[in-house]
């Protein structure tokens, strides 16, 4: 759904060639990190914008799993839900000095208060903002991987969880540096948003005239920190 206005989605229209980011931008901006609940997109959206923006993608379950060799769900059982959030940490961690990715966080990895400092450390701190009742229609579909969900029977059980940790992560989500509303986006609007936004988001001034074309919020306060490139061949140098 697009809900700008004929004047601005031409307006939009005509920066799209762009944000075709070039190489120069994706090393200037380094890492866009991405938050929001469970089901906002952050791995599905991930995936698109680390190719569009010709960054490694790096996915916090999928790395998890690979590092592990078990589920997700299996781990949550083993370890119980601290054991994850530490392994969590451990790859924030390991980022450290990790430059040209787009990494989709967990939606809970921003539980532990001194993650957002690390996350703020690696790059845009991205918050992709989906409607609750969308993000439940999406999880009961796959709660099975979603062990936080695995004693939800009905979409009601689903909906009642969703505001429960909603409530609880509301304020660690809006720490970020953008929040995007993903339900007034396609992906294809998502993409040239987040684009947009990277190359203005070293002009405050520009980026709040980028803020009211897309009717998103950018903080002003979190500044972007200038760091020494270091671009890891793969993701197994990490
Ligand atoms: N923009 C979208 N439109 C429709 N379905 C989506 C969209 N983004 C994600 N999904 C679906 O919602 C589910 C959760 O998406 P996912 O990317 O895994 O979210 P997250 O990583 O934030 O938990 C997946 O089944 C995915 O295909
Ligand atoms: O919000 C959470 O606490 C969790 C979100 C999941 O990732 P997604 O946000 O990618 O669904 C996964 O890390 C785990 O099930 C816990
Ligand atoms: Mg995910």
């Amino acid at each position: 759904m697009f809900i700008l206005g004929c004047k601005q989605a031409h307006m939009l229209e005509s920066f799209t060639e762009r944000t075709i980011m070039t190489k120069y931008w994706a090393k200037k901006f380094k890492n866009i990190i991405l938050t929001g609940m469970p089901g906002s997109g952050k791995t599905a959206f991930g995936k698109i914008y680390a190719h569009v923006s010709e960054r490694l993608f790096l996915d916090f379950d999928a790395f998890i799993e690979s590092t592990t060799k078990k589920s997700i769900t299996q781990l949550f059982e083993i370890e119980g839900e601290d054991g994850f959030r530490n392994l969590e940490e451990k790859i924030l961690h390991k980022l450290e000095r990790r430059h040209n990715f787009v990494i989709a966080m967990g939606g809970g990895t921003l539980l532990k208060p001194d993650n957002l400092n690390y996350a703020r450390r690696l790059g845009l701190i991205v918050t992709l903002k989906t409607p609750l009742e969308i993000i439940s229609k999406r999880i009961f579909e796959i709660k099975e991987t979603r062990p936080l969900f695995i004693n939800c029977k009905t979409i009601e059980d689903v909906q009642e969880k969703v505001n429960i940790l909603w409530d609880e992560r509301k304020d660690a989500y809006e720490q970020s540096d953008v929040v995007i509303e993903t339900a007034y986006n396609s992906i294809d609007t998502l993409k040239m948003h987040l684009s947009l936004i990277e190359r203005r988001a070293d002009n405050r001034e520009y980026m709040q005239e980028v803020y009211n074309i897309i009717n998103k919020k950018l903080k002003q306060s979190n500044r972007w920190v200038e760091k020494d490139e270091v671009i890891p061949e793969k993701i197994s140098d990490l």
